[in-house]
C-alpha cells in the first residue's frame, strides 16, 4: 500500500508498511508460534486477512492549527502537528466529510486545543461509519462546555453538507492529559446509535462503548467463533468482556442461555437492543467487571467465551476459570503476549485450535482465536 506521508516521513504509524504484506502474515504467524512455545497446538488454522488499505471504520483525529485553518490528523512528540485527512486506511468518503469539518470548525468558532499552551476548546474529533447503511457518527472532544451553544447552533449546517451524519455528541475532556476522551458526554441528536450488522446481525455502536475498527476481519473473528461453537451443542455460555455484544450474539441460538458481561453500560444498552431485534429470550446483558461476576457466581456454563483488553483476563480470572472448569473456553485477543501468558495459567486446559485474524495490516498488532478444551474431557 502507498501512504504519501509514510514516504515523505510524516507518519510512522505503519511501522510495517515497507514490508510485503504477505511478508507480515508470516511474520505474525510466526510471533503467534513463537509466544505459544512449548504449548501444544492441537490444529493451526490458516491466517484470516482483509483488504489492505481503506479497512478502518474509525478515526480518531486529534484537532490543531487554527480556527481559521484546522488541521485534523496528529501531534507529534514535539508538538508538531501532522494533516492525516488522505491517511488511506480510512474510506475515501471520511475525506469529504473532513474537508466539511474544517469548515465547519470555522463557522462554529472552536478553536483548537493548543497543547503548548493549554488553550483552546475542540481537542479530537472522532468519526465512525457503518459499512451497513453508510451512517456516520461524530464525536466532538472539547475542553468544557463553554462553546457548546456555538456547536448546537452550526450543527444544521454540518447535518446539511453531511447527510450520512446520523449521530453527533459532545464529551467533555477537561483534563490536560494524553486521555483521547472524558466520562461526559452529550448528545447532540436524538438518535444516539449507529446500526451495524455483521454476517446479518445487528450491532450498535454508541459513544462510550468499544467496537471493533476493522468490520471485514472483525465479522469473519465472529461468524468463525459461531462456526466453533456450533461443532457442539451448546446449551448455556458467558461472553465475558463482551462490549456490544457481538461475539454472543453470534454464537447463541434461540436456547442458548447466554450471560454477556461488560463493564460499560453504554455498550450493554447496545447489546440488549440487538439480543432484543433478534428475538433471544434466554439471554441476559449486564454491566459489571467480569472477574467479579465470574467469582462470585456459582453457574458453570459449558463455554466461556473471553475477550478481554490488551492486559488479558489476569491471574485472578485464569485461576477461577481453571478451577471452575467449564468444558471449553473460547478466548479471543488482540494482543497475543498477555493471552500466552494466561493460557499458561489455564492449567487444566489444552489448545485445540488457533487463528490469526489480521485486524490491523502494516502494524505488527493481530487478533487471535484460541479453542481451549479441558484435559480431562473425553469427547466434548
Ligand atoms: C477488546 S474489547 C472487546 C469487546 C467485544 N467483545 C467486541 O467484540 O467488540 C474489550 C472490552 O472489555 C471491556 N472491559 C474492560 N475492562 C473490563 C472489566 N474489568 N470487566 C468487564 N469488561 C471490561 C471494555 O469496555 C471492552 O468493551
Ligand atoms: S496511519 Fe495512515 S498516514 Fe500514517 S503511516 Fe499509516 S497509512 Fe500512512
Amino acid at each position: 500500500m502507498h501512504c504519501a506521508q509514510y514516504t515523505a516521513g510524516t507518519c510512522r504509524s505503519c511501522q510495517w508498511l515497507d514490508k510485503p504484506y504477505a511478508t507480515q502474515l508470516e511474520d505474525k504467524q510466526h510471533d503467534l508460534a513463537e509466544l505459544l512455545g512449548d504449548l501444544p497446538v492441537g490444529e493451526w488454522r490458516e491466517p484470516v486477512y482483509g483488504a489492505e488499505q481503506a479497512f478502518r471504520n474509525k478515526a480518531k483525529m486529534v484537532v490543531s492549527g487554527s480556527v481559521e485553518r484546522p488541521l485534523l490528523g496528529m501531534l507529534h512528540r514535539d508538538g508538531t502537528p501532522v494533516d492525516l485527512c488522505d491517511c488511506p486506511l480510512y474510506p475515501a468518503s471520511f475525506s469529504d466529510v473532513f474537508r466539511h469539518l474544517k469548515t465547519f470548525i470555522a463557522r462554529a468558532g472552536l478553536t483548537p486545543y493548543h497543547v503548548g499552551r493549554k488553550r483552546g476548546e475542540l481537542k479530537h474529533l472522532l468519526l465512525t461509519q457503518s459499512q451497513f447503511s453508510g451512517g456516520l457518527m461524530l464525536r466532538f472532544v472539547l475542553r468544557s462546555e463553554t462553546k457548546l451553544a456555538q456547536l448546537r447552533a452550526a450543527l444544521p449546517w454540518l447535518m446539511q453538507q453531511v447527510p450520512a451524519l446520523q449521530v453527533v455528541s459532545a464529551n467533555i475532556q477537561p483534563v490536560h492529559m494524553a486521555i483521547l476522551e472524558g466520562e461526559t458526554e452529550i448528545a447532540l441528536t436524538d438518535q444516539q446509535a449507529l446500526e451495524e450488522h455483521f454476517n446479518q446481525v445487528p450491532l450498535f455502536i454508541r459513544p462510550q462503548s468499544f467496537f471493533q475498527t476493522n468490520p471485514q476481519v472483525a465479522a469473519a473473528l465472529y461468524a468463525t467463533a459461531r462456526d466453533w461453537v456450533a461443532e457442539r451443542d451448546i446449551s448455556s455460555m458467558w461472553d465475558l468482556f463482551c462490549g456490544v455484544g457481538g461475539f454472543g450474539l453470534h454464537c447463541a441460538g434461540p436456547e442458548t442461555q447466554l450471560t454477556g458481561i461488560e463493564i460499560s453500560a453504554e455498550a450493554i444498552v447496545c447489546a440488549k437492543i440487538s439480543a432484543a431485534r433478534l428475538g433471544l429470550k434466554n439471554v441476559e446483558f449486564k454491566a459489571l467487571d467480569s472477574t467479579g461476576f465470574a467469582t462470585g457466581n456459582d453457574a458453570v456454563p459449558e463455554l466461556v467465551l473471553v475477550n478481554p483488553p490488551r492486559r488479558g483476563i489476569g491471574n485472578e480470572l485464569c485461576h477461577y476459570l481453571d478451577s471452575m472448569a467449564p468444558a471449553r473456553v473460547l478466548y479471543s485477543s488482540c494482543n497475543a503476549v498477555s493471552m500466552a501468558k494466561d493460557i499458561r495459567e489455564l492449567k487444566n486446559y489444552r489448545i485445540e485450535r488457533v487463528q490469526l485474524f489480521d485486524m490491523f495490516p502494516h502494524t505488527a498488532h493481530y487478533e487471535v482465536l484460541t479453542l481451549l478444551i479441558r484435559e480431562d474431557a473425553v469427547d466434548l
